[in-house]
């Protein structure tokens, strides 16, 4: 039996605040209408209310835009953090890197969040940062929240996300740990790994669908330019990609996946050999590489200040 009696708030409201409470009300839906069951690991306490926190006035319309037609209680707040923080059980922080230090140092925030899950998805801060932000390393700190940091990405809104939940030492409580987990694979799917590594997996996950999406509108450009209406173009190359991806996710290795494809003497074969001439996938593997790099000094920067290209 689960009660949907958690309030689940967004600290930040663009597009991953609206994409992640997006995702998380479509399966809620899906949970109510019976076309998705409980299962065992399905906590007894499920979000069920929704608010949308943010410091600019017109979230308001494009979170209403974005979420209204699930019809589930959401009420949208302009910079009342605190009062959208004070009615939360689940907090996701989702402003932009450099602006915890506004967003959790309000006055009246610290209290606000004892005892609350707060799930931070803000690429190169780490939980260890926030807490320190917090509590100053005051391990004996009372009524402490819960800091878990995840990385998902843009595909949460049609529940399609990869999410990777960083493990803290210690451990978060079971409850929560399991809360979160169940939050994000909802709405995609959820790996966890250690902390050391989030920067890489911030590059891969969360940059990853703009990185894929240049070579999406590559390809179908390259059809285009044979003939293909744009269009059509643009859906094969998305469901070419899908394709793979299934094949992949089914078990096949991508260097066989490749190796199959190419007929000995054929086409692919050409393409490919046009590929490794261009560098695509020195090209690719750096852009994760240099994206890793810029993560990781994102949660130092402030305001206005851009760490692209700062680090070497
Ligand atoms: N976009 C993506 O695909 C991914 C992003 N992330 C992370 O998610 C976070 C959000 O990114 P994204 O959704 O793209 O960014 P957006 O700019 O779309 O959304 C962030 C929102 O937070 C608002 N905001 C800024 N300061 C405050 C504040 N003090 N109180 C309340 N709201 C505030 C911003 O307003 P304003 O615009 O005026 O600053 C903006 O509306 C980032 O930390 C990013 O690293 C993680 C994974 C993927
Ligand atoms: O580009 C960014 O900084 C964010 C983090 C991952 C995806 N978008």
């Amino acid at each position: 039996m689960t009660n949907n009696d958690l309030t689940f708030t967004t600290l930040g409201s663009g597009v991953m605040g609206c994409a992640i409470m997006g995702g998380i009300m479509a399966s809620l839906i899906e949970l109510r209408s019976g076309k998705e069951i409980p299962q065992d690991d399905t906590p007894s306490h499920l979000p069920g209310k929704f608010i949308a926190c943010d410091m600019r006035k017109e979230a308001e319309t494009q979170v209403q835009n974005a979420l209204g037609h699930y019809k589930l209680p959401l009420t949208t707040l302009t910079n009342e953090n605190l009062r959208g923080t004070k009615e939360a059980d689940i907090i996701l922080l989702a402003c932009k890197p450099w602006a915890f230090k506004d967003v959790l140092g309000a006055e009246g925030m610290k209290e606000a969040l004892a005892g609350k899950l707060l799930i931070s998805i803000l690429a190169g801060v780490t939980a260890e940062q926030i807490e320190e932000f917090l509590y100053d390393n005051d391990a004996s700190a009372q009524y402490k929240c819960h800091i878990v940091k995840v990385m998902p990405n843009t595909a949460s809104m049609v529940r399609e996300s990869t999410t990777v939940i960083a493990a803290r030492n210690p451990p978060l409580p079971e409850t929560q740990l399991t809360l979160a987990t169940w939050i994000f694979s909802r709405i995609g799917r959820v790996a966890h790994l250690p902390a050391s590594v989030m920067d890489a997996a911030t590059a891969l996950v969360g940059s990853g669908p703009a990185f894929v999406a240049v070579m999406l509108e590559a390809m179908a450009d390259g059809a285009v330019a044979m003939g293909i209406p744009r269009a059509e173009a643009q859906m094969m190359a998305a469901q070419t990609m899908r394709g793979t991806a299934a094949l992949v996710l089914n078990g096949e290795h991508p260097a066989i996946l490749k190796d199959k494809v190419c007929t000995p003497g054929g086409c692919t074969i050409g393409g490919i050999m046009a590929m490794e001439e261009a560098g695509v996938r020195g090209g690719v593997s750096r852009a994760i590489r240099e994206a890793t790099m810029v993560s990781s000094k994102l949660g130092q920067g402030v305001a206005g200040s851009n760490v692209n290209g700062t680090w070497r």
